[in-house]
């Protein structure tokens, strides 16, 4: 099936189709807690320990037919362990960064992640911006619109999604896997398209006061 989170496989994969993506926003963003729902289908409630330094887990996501093997690095967001997770940018093909819909202060300080980001991560990184935590509608304070027009500021793409609920979390994966087998896989395709791959894809799944 197209874009499809097939299994889990280590590094000695298809070393052409290998891509180092890094997870990166503030403490308690959800970080891991969006890594640990793709990899393994489960949210575990209140259970909040926060990142130490960097780590990482390699999903395979097959596209067209093509396995992309995605190593995902979960880096801590706390400030004391920036230096260490900024060596990580360099050789990233994809950063996924994510601010929490309940709090003004995580998405605030996305410009100053972004700063981050062109300053220390490859030009040609595949960016996209992730507001989590949509599932607690009783408590956000911002705006789906909000994300959006942020997002198109940057001229990068955007979807809400939830660790908790698991939506939209495969689909932000593997429209990175999607992206980066068009860029890397040398092969003569249709350009594919990630801001409407998303578009058209977010709005299947509902999410957070789409349809
Ligand atoms: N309701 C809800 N809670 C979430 C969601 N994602 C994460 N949480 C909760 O938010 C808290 C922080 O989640 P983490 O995944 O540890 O956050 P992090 O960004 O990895 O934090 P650092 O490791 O400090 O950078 C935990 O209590 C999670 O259970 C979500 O989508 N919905």
């Amino acid at each position: 099936m197209e874009g499809q989170v097939e299994e889990k496989q280590c590094c000695s994969y298809n070393q052409d189709l290998q891509h180092k993506t890094i997870l990166v926003g503030d403490s308690c963003v959800g970080k891991t807690s969006l890594l640990v729902q793709f990899d393994q289908g489960k949210f575990l409630p209140g259970s909040f320990t926060s990142t130490v330094g960097i780590g990482f887990t390699n999903k395979v996501v097959t596209v067209d037919g093509l396995k992309v093997n995605l190593q995902i690095w979960d880096t801590a967001g706390q400030e004391r362990f920036r230096s260490v997770t900024h060596a990580y940018y360099r050789d990233a093909q994809a950063l996924l960064l994510l601010y929490d819909i309940t709090s003004k202060t995580s998405f605030d300080n996305i410009r100053a992640w972004l700063t981050e980001v062109h300053e220390f991560a490859h030009k040609d990184v595949v960016i996209m911006l992730l507001g989590n935590k949509c599932d607690m509608t009783g408590t956000r304070v911002i705006r789906t619109e909000d994300g959006e027009s942020l997002a198109k500021e940057y001229g990068i793409p955007f979807m809400e999604t939830s660790a908790k609920t698991g939506i939209n979390v495969e689909l932000a994966f593997t429209a990175v896997a999607r992206e980066l087998k068009q860029r890397y896989s040398q092969q003569d395709e249709p350009k594919f398209q990630i801001h409407q791959y998303i578009e058209s894809q977010k709005k299947k799944s509902g999410c957070c006061g789409y349809l």
